[in-house]
């Protein structure tokens, strides 16, 4: 057996936060032969939920639990963490959109970062899940100067799951035997999610879905998917959020599978025109526990015009919080 690592979680008592202990505490983020320590945090009157989730933790008796701290302080919840997944934060309502969170969101990924920086493993892999997630993973980045910025990550797996299950309805094949789906940009509405590689059955989709629908539909469908679940369920994708979370670490730490690609927004290099200075979603390769982006790929366009909205968004919420940064 390997010896545990330790996966801090932080709003761990909220809805997706209570999805994600129980199916990493089950060995579905990093295999069932790695045993985790889970580190929870929440905000101090959440203290008494986050109690009986532990307590939960305990009756399920996984094997692979090799034990729960809960705090509400992010130095404990961070100490020598390899992993952080940061998802507290408030979801948004009918009608907003997620960057309408940034004000109240923001200002809780500044002293997060900073306690990263003091106190995580200095290899620490950081997914943010909150809203705006591009733009409060910047905000960590910039609070965590002793840390590697590629560490810092934002969630667009989700988006990219739901291009899969949208595209394999299409066609009518499995989701999983679809490759090489991307989306570029900001995990919101500006976000262009991009089937001109993707395989369906080793063959290109774009031969296989016409345009219009392509256009008309899947883009604005897999744009406007948050809303409609929100409108659907009364509050924000909570198990399908902690499924693709767990997908984009696990990815991160073992490795994406030959011939595929996974969507990670990720420090912006200049790749595809995107200057640095924003997190922004790309098709990505993983190993070794390492990130690269896939270069080389074709911008017509129809594409370059959707990527350039997408940063033009992410810079305008830069903007906004420049003083956290
Ligand atoms: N990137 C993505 O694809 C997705 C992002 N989200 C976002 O994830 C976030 C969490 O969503 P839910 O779990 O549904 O919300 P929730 O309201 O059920 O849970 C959030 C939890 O975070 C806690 N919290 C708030 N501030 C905190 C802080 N400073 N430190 C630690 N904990 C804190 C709250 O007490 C609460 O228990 C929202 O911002 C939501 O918009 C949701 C779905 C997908
Ligand atoms: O739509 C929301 O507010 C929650 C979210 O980020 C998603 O489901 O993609």
């Amino acid at each position: 057996m390997k010896s545990p690592v330790r996966v801090a979680i932080t709003g761990a008592a909220g809805q997706i936060g209570y999805q994600l202990c129980f199916r990493i505490a089950a060995g579905d983020m990093l295999g069932p032969d790695q045993p985790v320590i889970l580190q929870l945090l929440e905000i101090t009157p959440a203290l008494g939920a986050l109690e009986g989730v532990a307590m939960e933790l305990q009756d399920a008796a996984f094997p692979l639990l090799a034990g729960t701290v809960t705090t509400d302080d992010a130095e404990v919840a961070f100490n020598e963490a390899d992993y952080a997944l940061l998802v507290g934060a408030k979801p948004r309502g009918p009608g907003m959109e997620r960057k309408d969170l940034i004000s109240e969101n923001g200002k809780i990924f500044g002293p997060q970062g900073r306690a990263l920086n003091a106190v995580a493993s200095r290899d620490v892999k950081v997914l943010v899940v909150g809203n705006p997630a591009n733009t409060n993973a910047l905000i960590a980045s910039a609070a965590a100067p002793d840390l590697d910025p590629r560490n810092f990550t934002a969630m667009t797996r989700l988006d990219h799951n739901r291009a899969l299950a949208q595209l394999a309805m299409k066609t009518g094949v499995h989701h999983d035997r679809i490759r090489k789906m991307v989306i570029w940009g900001n995990h919101s509405s500006t976000q262009y999610p991009d089937i001109r590689f993707a395989e369906v059955d080793g063959k290109p989709a774009p031969e296989q879905v016409d345009d219009d629908w392509y256009r008309e539909t899947f883009i604005p469908d897999v744009q406007q998917r948050g809303a409609a679940i929100i409108k659907a369920r009364g509050a924000s994708s909570a198990a399908s959020a902690a499924s693709s979370a767990i997908d984009h670490i696990r990815s991160w730490a073992l490795g994406t599978r030959e011939g595929d690609w996974v969507s990670m927004a990720v420090p912006a290099d200049g790749s595809y025109g995107i200057e640095p200075g924003v997190i922004y979603s790309y098709p990505c390769v993983c190993r070794d526990g390492g990130w690269e982006i896939v270069q080389g790929l074709d911008v017509d366009a129809f594409s370059r015009e959707r990527m350039d909205a997408s940063d033009a968004e992410l810079r305008e919420e830069r903007a906004a919080v420049e003083d956290l940064l």
